[in-house]
């Protein structure tokens, strides 16, 4: 009998440490930012301060009433009470960002309800030279032919990860590290033959962040329905904000919007997507399970019944990642075929790291990045493309 490979799960309570500087830096900085850039009325600024107050005290119970109480009440049972940084990584950040929603009513009637306390930031980026150069570099993506085309948006949605609004709230410089081309794991030659069996089939992509990424996300989209490799597709976004720049319904038609808006290949795409959109060929879902702290090994019935019948599920972003793997400090040259054996379909999984957790990686590669790259893991210049048949 073989057994499962078992690791302990990342908690955040060595100063100094990736998860820690998450929890007792960025998600402070957070809050002011949030406060700053909406003017809330005093009770929510005080709801929001409150909040501030609680990080370095015992983790607060969600109000009864909230929205989805319930569930809350019973993933958070076993870490409410406790100090933040002692609870588990994965839950800890999905929490916050849950009573970051109870603090400005985002799920309350009232003026407030269902305001993204995020989106001046998600905005702002739609407006950044980077997006327009984004756009402009579509032109000559689209005239690309079948490989090459499918190779260069592969890599686009892969980088389009870098552009992470919550990564770069505590690590402005961020952007302007190189990225490093030489991936870390590259499985993407298995890509084609996934795709091109006959007939052409369902393809899900399992969306992160709304704007630059999300952008690079619909060129794929686009691409596959294009060039007949996916009959449908479906995407999947968050229910509500999420993570900062996580993409919802919302920041899809923004997004829709500012490429029609930069016209030529941006547009045609655009359109041609809306249109696919219209006639059910690409499929926009949310799921609740999306926004929980919970791991892909705990799927929700529907969802794994939906994505049992995909040809391919494509996973996007460093937070996918973490919930497709399992958080934990797994020895990185743990195979990734291992730990995803479990998942209901064929999957790739497009990932810049951002986070502590590692696997996949040749022995070799892993000596060479450690000796000359030490914050490969966490400072967003690596990048991995990992297959699952
Ligand atoms: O948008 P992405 O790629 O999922 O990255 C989000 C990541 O940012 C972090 O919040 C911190 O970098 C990680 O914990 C998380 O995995």
């Amino acid at each position: 009998m073989t057994s499962s490979p078992q690791a302990e799960p990342i908690v955040s309570n060595e100063p100094g440490s990736f998860p820690w500087g998450v929890l007792t830096k960025r998600h402070p900085q957070l809050i002011e930012t949030v406060r700053r850039q909406l003017p809330y009325p005093p009770a929510t600024q005080e709801a929001l301060d409150s909040l501030l107050r609680t990080l370095d005290r015992a983790v607060p119970p969600l109000e009864p009433g909230a929205c989805d109480h319930q569930k809350w009440q019973d993933w958070s049972a076993p870490y409410l009470g406790m100090r933040w940084v002692d609870a588990p990584f994965l839950w800890a950040e999905s929490y916050f960002y849950r009573l970051l929603l109870c603090a400005t009513d985002y799920f309350e009637s009232g003026p407030w309800s269902g305001v993204d306390p995020f989106a001046p930031q998600k905005n702002a980026e739609l407006e950044t030279p980077e997006l327009s150069r984004d756009l402009g570099a579509l032109d000559r993506l689209v005239e690309a032919p079948g490989e090459v085309g499918l190779s260069a948006a592969l890599s686009a949605a892969l980088w389009g990860n870098r552009a992470d609004l919550g990564f770069r709230i505590s690590d402005p410089s961020a952007q302007e590290r190189q990225q490093v081309e030489d991936l870390v794991a590259d499985d993407s030659s298995l890509v084609p033959p996934l795709l091109d069996s006959r007939p052409a089939g369902q393809v899900h992509l399992i969306a992160d962040n709304a704007g630059r990424e999300l952008v690079a996300d619909l060129v794929l989209i686009d691409r596959l329905l294009v060039t007949g490799r996916a009959a449908e597709v479906t995407l999947h976004l968050k229910p509500y904000p999420y993570y900062v720049s996580d993409a919802t319904t919302q920041d899809l038609l923004m997004v829709l919007r500012r490429m029609h808006a930069a016209g030529g290949a941006a547009d045609d795409i655009a359109t041609r997507l809306a249109a696919n959109i219209r006639d059910g060929q690409l499929r926009v879902q949310t799921h609740g399970f999306w926004c929980s702290p919970l791991t892909f090994h705990d799927l929700p019935g529907d969802l794994t019944a939906e994505l049992a019948s995909a040809r391919l599920v494509i996973i996007k972003g460093d937070l996918n990642y973490r919930r497709l793997v399992g958080d934990a400090h797994w020895a990185p040259t743990t195979a990734f075929t291992d730990l995803t054996s479990y998942f209901p379909a064929p999957l790739l999984a497009l990932r810049t790291l951002k986070s502590d957790v590692a696997v996949g990686v040749n022995s070799e590669r892993l000596a060479r990045l450690e000796s000359s790259a030490p914050g490969w893991r966490t400072d967003g210049t690596h990048a991995v493309i990992h297959a699952r048949p």
